[in-house]
């Protein structure tokens, strides 16, 4: 299937690590496109897959993990692209000037006896990109992420703050003009403020440039924000996804409902999810049926044995669930997200439905 409006199609991805143990799938058959220029949001508790879904977009899963399945991408001109079948050199051209990732923790990978020019200039120079011109756009990239260009460009990693050497790594990863952008908690060790000015940089840099974002987090009231759509993983594979209305006003998975449910106050951003009851899926001793059926208050004898495909909700909304007309009954989300957001905690404290 050929469509010019979409960039990335996965299809059938397994991503299996070889342990002592036996095979850990850690993504089980997912399938999902990604739309061009949209804002796509991956949420899902830690270890649920999210990074290594994401890391498949360029074959950039971490050794000794295999992808296996179907990753095509398509260029804005140009025939698509099988990304698992590139060869290595194929992919080292395809990482950054299609499609670019920041990886989880990559604040630290900084060489700190570099400067930041030089780290901006080596990544012009293995491209075979003309130096002066490409300097120009870093130049033009670090003053659209609000930062200095005279300053930055000679300063050492260790000399910026967290949310400085945030704002340069984007900045980096643009260099070879991309179109696509995958970005894994970006604003993990950042504070609030910053996570908020990232989150507006990204909106006003996705504009200028015509970028396709994909924004791993585990911040649900900040992916609300930012995202055109959200895709709910849980053990390996995507449960629910669809736009953010979708899943704010009408989460027809349990699982993403849970997830609501401990998210009481969308304005407040959350650490850690795993507050939801019960021990968290084995990549290796993987279970039959529903992944979620452990627990999930309408699990029944079918959940158990059958694993749901993804049933459609509407044209833009997809649920892995048997019963995904009756979830929001089965599974009330206790603070209401579509009543306004209230200012203080009173919504989750005093255990009303406003
Ligand atoms: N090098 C590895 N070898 C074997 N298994 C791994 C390896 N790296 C990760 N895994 C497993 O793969 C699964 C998915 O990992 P992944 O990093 O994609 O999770 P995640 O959703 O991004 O989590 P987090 O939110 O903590 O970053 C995890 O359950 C983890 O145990
Ligand atoms: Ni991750």
């Amino acid at each position: 299937m050929s469509n010019t409006d979409t960039i990335v199609e996965v299809r059938d991805l397994n991503v299996t690590f070889q342990m002592n143990r036996g095979q850990s799938r850690v993504v089980r058959d997912a399938d999902l496109d990604v739309a061009r220029n949209e804002t796509l949001g991956i949420i899902g508790e830690s270890g649920s897959g999210k990074s290594m879904l994401a890391s498949s977009f360029l074959n950039a899963v971490v050794e000794p993990g295999v992808s296996t399945g179907e990753v095509t991408y398509h260029p804005e001109d140009g025939e698509p692209v099988s990304v698992l079948e590139l060869s290595e050199s194929e992919l080292n051209r395809f990482r950054w000037e299609e499609v670019a990732m920041v990886f989880q923790g990559a604040m630290s990978s900084f060489n700190p006896v570099t400067t930041i020019r030089t780290h901006f200039r080596e990544t012009l120079q293995d491209h075979n990109r003309d130096i002066p011109a490409g300097m120009d756009r870093a130049r033009e990239l670090l003053e659209s992420v609000y930062l200095d260009p005279d300053r930055i460009l000679d300063s050492y990693a260790h000399e910026l703050s967290g949310g400085m050497k945030q704002r340069a790594l984007i900045a980096l990863s643009l260099v070879l003009e991309p179109d696509l952008l995958v970005l894994d908690e970006p604003t993990a060790a950042l504070d609030l403020l910053m996570q908020r000015s990232i989150v507006t940089l990204l909106r006003e840099l996705q504009a200028e440039y015509d970028l396709t974002l994909v924004f791993i987090t585990h911040d649900l009231p900040l992916l609300t924000k930012l995202a055109d759509r959200i895709a709910v993983m849980y053990a390996f594979n995507i449960v629910e996804i669809g736009t953010t209305d979708d899943l704010l006003y009408n989460a027809s998975h349990p699982y993403t409902r849970a997830l609501l449910d401990t998210t009481p106050d969308l304005n407040v951003p959350v650490d850690e999810m795993n507050i939801i009851e019960g021990s968290k899926p084995d990549p290796v001793d993987h279970i039959p049926g529903c992944s979620y059926h452990p627990r999930c208050p309408m699990a029944d004898a079918q959940c158990r044995s059958d694993d749901p495909p993804m049933m459609t909700v509407s044209d833009s909304h997809e649920s892995a669930c048997f019963y995904y007309d009756e979830a929001d009954d089965a599974v009330p989300i206790s603070a209401a997200p579509d009543t306004p957001p209230t200012t203080s905690q009173s919504a989750a404290t005093d255990g009303g439905e406003n």
